[in-house]
């Protein structure tokens, strides 16, 4: 078995992103000395799991609890993270005890928020289980849920104590969303690492097994992307808004879905947006536009939607968090590796480029992609 990889991410505290098989024993280590008790939030896809961890942390010797929240997008509410708030105040917890994250991005999400709140901030680990978590949403200290106005809308920065990403776990993540995490590892080739983009083309079906080391090494370059801009810029100033790119338009999907699109896949769409745009308003070259659909098309992500929501993704777009005043921003490439922002487009290109990636609607065609 190779030995653990560890990410140093330095923002608010310094914390390794651990990646490896076979993770769990280190989970006492970092919620630490000083807690007495431990709250494990989880989806139920997760529920052995969850018990396994709860089980360890209390021969550990901590008071370990567990809750079972939504699955999915669904955790990511106002009620579900007064649940939490609940839990944690009748088992009474205070400001040096821990909230654990196991699961997917949004579970993660979740937690982060519920421990960024709890007390005005306890410690988190995050122990992500889908790929897009453990590349992405576990790591960066990034929390929030949504609300009816839109994705992500309410939330803090709240670096967690450590995270620890099992590869084992991958082996029940279903191909979807497996998939649906690639988006945000093609995302840090085309912002950042050109060598991601080269190991997805030279073998998508490697990239696409959990076992596989090609597929370790994505996860590994893609949290050093993400490790790299995080430290340099944890709330967002100005460098960590390549990290979205393609979410404008992504995150405007999702909304206009109900939450039915996995977001990885939202986010593909939404970067084939953005190429197009680029071209268009400042002359992104064909060939990499071309390398946008290639590579997301090899790994079965949508790279089309449907030409009838542009009014209702425009709307959605004015409350991205990139937005200032009434002036849109988009991230764009000037070419692979060199992100830059787009401010205030001239609408008629922001339809032009969305023609480009629209596709007609026929009956059966607003079924859920991914
Ligand atoms: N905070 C950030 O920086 C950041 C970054 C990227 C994405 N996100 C957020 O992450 C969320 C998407 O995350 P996601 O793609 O992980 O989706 P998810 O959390 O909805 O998980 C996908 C599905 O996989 C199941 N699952 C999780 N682990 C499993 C396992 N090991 N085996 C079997 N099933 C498993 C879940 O129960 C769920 O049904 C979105 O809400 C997105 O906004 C946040
Ligand atoms: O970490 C970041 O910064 C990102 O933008 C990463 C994105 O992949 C992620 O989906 C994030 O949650 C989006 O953030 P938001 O600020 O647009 O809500
Ligand atoms: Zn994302």
């Amino acid at each position: 078995m190779s030995a653990a990889t560890r990410i140093t991410v330095s923002a608010e505290h310094t914390y390794d992103v651990v990646v490896g098989r076979g993770l769990l024993g280190e989970l006492p280590a970092l919620v630490g000395p000083d807690a007495r008790r431990v709250l494990v939030l989880y989806p139920r896809a997760l529920d052995a799991t969850a018990e396994v961890v709860r089980v360890e942390l209390a021969e550990a010797g901590y008071e370990a609890y567990a809750a079972e929240v939504p699955d999915a997008e669904e955790a990511k509410t106002a009620q579900v993270a007064a649940f939490c708030w609940g839990v944690l105040g009748q088992a009474g917890f205070t400001r040096t005890d821990v909230v654990v994250g196991l699961g997917g991005g949004a579970t993660t999400d979740l937690a982060g928020f519920v421990a960024a709140t709890w007390l005005r901030g306890v410690r988190v680990v995050q122990l992500p289980t889908t790929l897009l978590a453990m590349v992405d949403a576990a790591v960066g200290g990034k929390t929030g849920i949504n609300t009816a106005e839109g994705k992500n809308l309410v939330g803090a920065f709240h670096s967690p104590a450590g995270v620890l990403a099992d590869l084992d776990t991958l082996a029940t993540l279903p191909r979807h969303d497996l998939v649906a995490g690639l988006a945000e590892v093609v995302k840090c080739g085309f912002i950042a690492d050109p060598r991601i983009l080269e190991l997805i083309e030279a073998d998508p079906s490697a990239a696409m097994d959990p076992a596989s080391d090609v597929l370790r090494e994505l996860i590994e370059r893609a949290i050093a992307v993400k490790a790299r801009v995080v430290s340099a810029d944890l709330r967002e100033a100005s460098l960590r808004e390549i990290l979205n790119y393609g979410h404008t338009l992504g995150h405007a999907i999702e909304h206009a879905e109900r939450y039915q699109w996995r977001h990885g896949a939202a986010v593909s769409v939404g970067m084939v947006f953005a190429a197009e745009l680029a071209r268009l308003a400042s002359g992104l070259s064909d060939d990499v536009v071309a390398r946008h659909r290639a590579i997301l098309t090899s790994l079965g992500l949508p790279v089309t939607y449907r030409g009838d929501r542009w009014g209702q993704l425009l709307d959605a777009m004015r409350r991205d968090k990139k937005t200032r005043g009434d002036l849109l921003r988009f991230v764009v490439l000037s070419d692979v590796g060199a992100p830059t922002r787009l401010e205030g487009p001239d609408p008629a290109l922001l339809a032009a480029a969305y023609a480009e990636i629209s596709r007609d609607v026929t009956p059966g065609s607003n079924r859920v992609e991914l």
